[in-house]
């Protein structure tokens, strides 16, 4: 498979981003590209809007499964690409038009040329939002064709194409939504005194929210409070009755992010009688760390080498991936695949270069025939 072809696929992919469970022109791309590799050793079924294809090996004792996110993000594109989202709105910001096709890739060798073992290709739904992982391998397909070990790969910015990272032991962060109503009472701009203002409340709350890492948590541990957006009020002379927070927590301890909870908790209530509001919280979608089984980073980092390209051992991150559910029933990994983008994971302008697709396409493949 030519690299203008992988190019060309990722273009497509990239034009179409969909939010979680909402992928059906992805899968339908998914679905029709398939029917054009020789159908001779693959299997196919979809779940929700994922699509699970194995590849029958030519003599297996087990099955090796390399999993790819298919979402995209509620972010308004400026890449300036000829190509870019025909989705207003919605970007593949995080790369997953890059796993895809990635997946594609490999398929299209093993669909080509089976491996010894079955290779199984998970296109999972939802990863950014509220979370497909946990709902995939607790479905009846994925328990069917349960495998023995389980990979992925997400781009890393940073790092220059031909560099792969991973590491033994934790990757990524324990994750949980965070979002927060606030009703007060609203009024006159000008009669503050008859009004309980949410905006006010909601801007303290903020402000104070960021002392709980500094002030809590063991600065040899580490935890992070974000909020990404706020939202409050309808015109400039009004004060607003209502505002909402919407942001995440990350900690490399579970019991880090029960501190976290519990001092967001305690700051509502405080909230609540200084500011004289009711507040409601909604931790929304919770992900489980990604922990890589020690077992595979040597020979995963051998593949690598093997095949040309850069082993890095990595730090661990404060992302989340819902593939971290994966992992905890599964053995397998997780790698960063370097991506050379002068913009980072869920900027609009983010660019990856797109000779990163063929690395990962050997790896994966190689890693597929190999482990
Ligand atoms: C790799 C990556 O960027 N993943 C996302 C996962 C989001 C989880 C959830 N929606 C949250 O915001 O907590 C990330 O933001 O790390």
């Amino acid at each position: 498979m030519k690299a203008e072809e992988l190019i060309g696929i990722r273009r497509e992919l990239h034009k179409i981003p969909e939010l979680g469970f909402k992928e059906t022109k992805t899968q339908q791309y998914i679905l029709d590209y398939i029917q054009q590799l020789p159908q001779d050793h693959l299997q196919i079924k979809t779940w929700e809007t994922g699509v699970l294809i194995k590849v029958l090996g030519t003599d297996a004792t087990k099955t090796i499964a390399y999993r790819a996110d298919i979402d995209g993000l509620p972010i308004q594109e400026d890449t300036g690409y000829a190509f870019q989202s025909t989705h207003e709105g919605n970007m593949h910001a995080c790369g997953h038009d890059m796993h895809m096709t990635i997946a594609l890739g490999a398929l299209t060798r093993l669909a080509r040329e089976p491996a010894e073992q079955n290779a199984l290709f998970l296109f999972q739904p939802a990863e950014e939002w509220p979370g497909g992982a946990l709902p995939m391998i607790e479905s009846e397909q994925l328990k069917e064709w349960w495998p023995d070990t389980v990979f992925a790969l997400h781009i890393a910015p940073e790092l220059p194409v031909g560099t792969i990272s991973s590491r033994k032991g934790l990757l990524f962060a324990n994750t949980s939504e965070l979002f927060i109503d606030f009703k007060g009472k609203g009024g006159h701009a000008a009669y503050p005194h008859f009004t309980r203002d949410m905006v006010l409340a909601a801007s303290q709350f903020t402000v104070q929210a960021q002392q709980i890492v500094a002030r809590n948590v063991d600065p040899l541990d580490s935890a992070v409070v974000t909020i990404g957006k706020i939202e409050g009020g309808f015109v400039q002379n009004v004060i607003a009755e209502n505002a909402r927070l919407e942001g995440t927590m990350r900690s490399f301890h579970a019991e880090t992010m029960d501190l976290l909870k519990e001092k967001i908790e305690a700051l509502a209530k405080g909230t609540e009688i200084s500011q004289e509001c009711s507040i409601k919280i909604d931790y929304g979608s919770n992900y489980y760390q990604v922990r890589n089984s020690e077992k595979f980073i040597e020979p995963f980092q051998k593949i690598v080498e093997d095949n040309g390209y850069h082993y890095r051992d990595s730090k661990p991150a404060m992302t989340g991936e819902d593939f971290g559910y994966m992992l905890r029933d599964i053995s397998g990994f997780m790698f960063w695949l370097g991506v050379d983008s002068p913009y980072g994971l869920h900027h609009s302008k983010l660019q990856p270069n797109e000779e990163a697709l063929e690395v990962g396409v050997n790896v994966v493949e190689a890693s597929l025939r190999r482990l």
